[in-house]
């Protein structure tokens, strides 16, 4: 094995699940996180001989070769201007945050002109098994050999290269992560506000629907800044949540205007330009589609299954196709940068707009049964407040109702993330 080693400044549920790969595969590795941390961290990977934790990013960034700053992307410009001049002489750094315009602009603005820049994004949280999953690699100041040593060394993963720029990376990202994250993020706002545990109600048990609650509590289970760096960091992912909100909204006041034709042309109309024209067709004219059956979801339920599935009519994915179509995007081009979240996501809308019997009894439902009135009313104002809240940028306002909802839900986390992570095991084989 290369006696180069690896720097992983940020020992979080990320920096550590590097470390632990990372070490397995044989690599050396040198990890530090806030001072505080030096003893519970040495303690845990006391058993490691190839992990050696260090008390600060001077000391790991002065003796390693390739250097990947893991701390929250709200932090990316302090943490590198610390430590960044102490990097070792002709060393690569990279970062794993989730955007790369502000990781980026702090590497050019603090790293000295000797040191090379490659970046790496996981697309997937560290639970998930990284075998087959998407890993994006930013080649932005670096040889061709400095890069091929990062390929080697984060090659053990086991996971997809992805070859992007970081420009191209956050255009994707916006478009897949964060517009996905706004429609939970309000789901389980909305469930919230009205004093309800969706797994006690019928309508939200079983099918798709088991794919909302579990990855809603998926990601409320998980940190904030994970979520607020993606959304307000990004330059174009404002524009994309607020564009969901819009669809909300709009189609919302279809519904209670009893807009009947309206609202079905207006829904089918974007449903053609997401779905139409086979567009799950792969090349070859292969069925790519990653429809899930109701049957399959049906095993992941936190909640009794009722006799019989009631109706929905689905507010948050029509407005989700509605969101791709105004904004032009075709999910299905950016697989290839996709998080095993966006894939479910799509797979749920896939399967209501691919049957036209459960599309056409969703509008129906929207139009006649107003006993939906409460909650969709709920999930609109949720949608806009995230909206408004990530233009204004303000970390703490977006931490604070985080947090909120994520207290309210945490009693079933433990639950929700066996359940989740079995659903999306089970899922991503049956879409492999
Ligand atoms: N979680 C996920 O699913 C994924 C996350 N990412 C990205 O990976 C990065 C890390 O996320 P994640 O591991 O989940 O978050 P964590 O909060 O678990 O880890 C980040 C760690 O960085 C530490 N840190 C902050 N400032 C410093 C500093 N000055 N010196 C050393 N350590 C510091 C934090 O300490 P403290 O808590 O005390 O501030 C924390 O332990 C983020 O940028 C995130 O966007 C990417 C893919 C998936
Ligand atoms: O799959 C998702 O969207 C997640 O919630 C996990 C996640 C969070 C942040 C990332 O940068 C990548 C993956």
């Amino acid at each position: 094995m290369d006696e180069k080693c690896i720097g992983i400044i940020g020992m979080g549920d990320m920096g550590k699940m590097y470390a632990r790969r990372l070490s397995d595969a044989g690599w050396r590795i040198n990890g530090c996180d806030r001072p505080e941390s030096y003893e519970a961290l040495k303690k845990e990977f006391a058993g490691r001989g190839r992990v050696n934790i260090m008390q600060n990013g001077h000391l790991v960034s002065r003796c390693s070769d390739y250097i990947i700053y893991n701390v929250p992307a709200k932090n990316i410009d302090d943490v590198v201007a610390q430590f960044g001049p102490s990097t070792k002489m002709g060393a690569i750094v990279g970062g794993q945050t989730s955007c790369k315009a502000p990781e980026i602009a702090a590497f050019e603005k603090h790293l000295p002109q000797d040191v090379e820049i490659v970046s790496c994004h996981s697309l997937h949280g560290p639970g998930v098994d990284p075998r087959g999953q998407p890993l994006v690699l930013i080649k932005h100041r670096a040889s061709d050999e400095s890069f091929a040593l990062v390929e080697k060394m984060l090659s053990c993963f086991g996971s997809k290269f992805v070859y992007l720029s970081a420009s191209d990376h956050d255009h994707i990202t916006a478009d897949t992560q964060a517009v996905t994250h706004a429609a939970f993020l309000s789901m389980g706002a909305a469930w919230r506000a009205n004093a309800q545990f969706p797994w006690e109600v019928p309508r939200y048990v079983g099918g798709i629907e088991n794919v909302k609650i579990n990855l809603t509590l998926r990601i409320y289970s998980n940190k904030w800044h994970v979520y607020a760096g993606l959304a307000m960091l990004n330059p174009s992912a404002r524009r994309q949540i607020g564009q969901y909100a819009e669809s909300v909204t709009a189609l919302f006041k279809l519904m209670l205007a009893g807009q009947r034709e309206e609202l079905s042309r207006r829904v089918k109309e974007a449903g053609e330009a997401v779905f139409g024209n086979a567009r799950w067709k792969g090349r070859g004219g292969e069925d790519e589609g990653l429809l899930l059956k109701d049957e399959l979801l049906d095993r992941f339920s936190l909640g009794e299954l009722p006799q019989e599935r009631v109706r929905n009519n689905h507010l948050s994915l029509l407005a989700m196709v509605d969101c791709w179509w105004k904004l032009g995007i075709v999910p299905y081009d950016h697989m290839i940068c996709s998080t095993p979240l966006f894939r479910l996501w799509l797979g749920i809308a896939e399967s209501l707009f691919r049957k036209p019997e459960l599309l056409d009894e969703a509008i129906e439902t929207a139009i006649e049964d107003n006993t939906f009135r409460a909650d969709d009313l709920e999930f609109t104002f949720a949608a806009r407040d995230w909206s408004e809240r990530v233009t204004l940028g303000n970390d703490e306002a977006y931490r604070r109702k985080f947090e909120a909802i994520s207290e309210y839900f945490a009693p079933r986390f433990e639950e929700a993330t066996r359940v989740g992570n079995e659903m999306i095991k089970a899922i991503l084989e049956k879409t492999h």
